[in-house]
């Protein structure tokens, strides 16, 4: 007679709830052996109950969250909604009442993950996230765990599996952008407004919650600098293949004796460069600690079965957990308070493509406006357009955002200036 049931309930059966239930459902026979109980999921929450018909069995499905936090026998909710309402109201009601949180909610966690956390364990309550950054990649128990011994300093890559998977097939197969996006929608990949995707907001979430974790220092997605993908064109990608670099949407985190820098941007990357080579829905985080040095984690970062794997990953961890009597060991790991750096106040390579007037003089007036606000120029590229104007890209040295941006102004306002097309960050 089993006397472990552990009752689950799923908020959500979209793409990751779809993908908790079939990855539940064929571990069934493993699970005794690996946690010490049943796993059940009991209840499914969602709004439109005849969606889910011939998935759930009725007597499961529910569009009304009071049959789940009424229900004592219910000791971990799955939320995977999405969203900020009512996502943070129905955990803050679970943790209330000594009900375990799984959630893959990196808008949430990104804005209130602290005092989540704090309720949570003041319930002694576990609250895990493992999927909320780079989906079915363990990157979140690595930070909170393995890699607790050392001082980060550095957290960086590509945590966004939709504007990878575009720029991917964008690069590769010349497809175009639009039809790209549609792809990763279809397969899943996208946040509910792609928006979220394409506009670097989501990576910019997720980049919160890592720096929050790896500097011990609350970091909130309004401290992100967020740029996204929309601006990328095929001329810049071609381009960047001349120069030897492949273009990514990177997240960068580094802890510096000034502050925090957190920004989120594409970058142009070597094509010698591991992150080069991460394609499609992958996801790729870079850590440097002083103990570990450099370690890199890679896989799917979005998709029903690899988001799936994380959040039942969490599920089984609070399973054991409740097993042993030991929930709740977690809280914020938010114990400093460092400041956040303004992007103005960090350096990088800055990669410009410009529409000039083709006459003398026109490059040497250029190089006049950089110098005189030190910023030094590592390359230039000319493809005359036509018999008047021609494409210039110019690629700069290491330099403070504020001087490049300064610089930018002055040729944005010059005569021989046709169009400054597109600026893009080179990562060394
Ligand atoms: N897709 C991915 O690859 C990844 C997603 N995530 C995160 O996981 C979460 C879920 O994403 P995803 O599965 O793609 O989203 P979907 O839009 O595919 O699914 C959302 C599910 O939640 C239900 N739902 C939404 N709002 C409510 C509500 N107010 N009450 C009850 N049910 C509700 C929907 O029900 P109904 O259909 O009836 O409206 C649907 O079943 C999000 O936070 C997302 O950011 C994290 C990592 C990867
Ligand atoms: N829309 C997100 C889903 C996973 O977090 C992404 O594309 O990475
Ligand atoms: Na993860």
């Amino acid at each position: 007679m089993i006397q472990n049931i552990r009752k689950v309930a799923l908020l959500g059966m979209g793409t990751v709830g779809g993908g908790v239930y079939k990855i539940i459902e064929k571990q069934k026979n493993e699970l005794i052996h690996k946690i010490g109980a049943e796993l059940e999921i009991s209840k499914v929450l969602v709004r439109n109950k005849g969606k889910y018909a011939n998935l759930i069995a009725p007597e499961k499905l529910t569009d009304q969250w009071s049959d789940i936090i009424e229900d004592d026998s219910i000791e971990i909710v799955v939320e995977v909604m999405g969203g900020i309402e009512p996502a943070a109201t129905y955990i803050k009601e679970a943790l209330q009442k000594g009900k375990h949180v799984v959630t893959a909610n990196k808008d949430l966690i990104a804005v209130q993950g602290h005092e989540l956390l704090e309720l949570a364990k003041t319930n002694h309550c576990d609250l895990l996230f493992e999927a909320a950054v780079a989906g079915g990649i363990p990157i979140i128990r690595p930070l909170n765990q393995c890699l607790a011994g050392n001082e980060i300093t550095e957290v960086m890559g590509i945590i966004n599996g939709t504007t990878n998977f575009i720029l991917t097939k964008m690069s590769e197969e010349g497809m175009d952008f639009a039809e790209a996006l549609q792809l990763a929608t279809d397969l899943g990949y996208a946040e509910a407004d792609p928006t979220a995707d394409i506009e670097g907001h989501d990576a910019g979430r997720k980049l919160a919650i890592l720096a929050s974790l790896a500097f011990n220092s609350p970091v909130t997605f309004q401290n992100v600098y967020t740029e996204g993908i929309s601006k990328i064109s095929a001329k810049d990608i071609r381009y960047a293949h001349e120069l030897g670099c492949e273009i990514k949407l990177l997240g960068i985190a580094k802890n510096t004796e000034d502050g925090i820098e957190v920004k989120v941007h594409p970058t142009m990357i070597p094509q010698s460069h591991p992150l080069a080579a991460v394609n499609d829905s992958y996801n790729a985080v870079f850590i440097h600690g002083d103990a570990v040095g450099d370690a890199m984690f890679y896989g799917r970062g979005a998709g029903e079965l690899p988001t799936g794997s994380a959040v039942v990953g969490d599920i089984l961890d609070v399973a054991r957990n409740i097993q042993f009597h030991c929930t709740g060991r977690i809280g914020s790991s938010c114990y400093k308070n460092i400041p956040i750096k303004d992007i103005k106040e960090t350096k990088s390579s800055y990669y410009v493509r410009m529409k000039l007037e083709d006459r003398a003089g026109t490059l040497a007036a250029l190089a006049g406006v950089f110098g005189s606000n030190n910023v030094s120029i590592s390359m230039l590229l000319q493809k005359t357009k036509d018999e008047k104007t021609a494409d210039v890209v110019i690629v700069t040295y290491d330099v403070l955002e504020k001087q490049f941006m300064d610089s930018i102004i002055v040729i944005s306002n010059m005569s021989m200036v046709k169009e400054i097309s597109s600026i893009i960050r080179v990562y060394h």
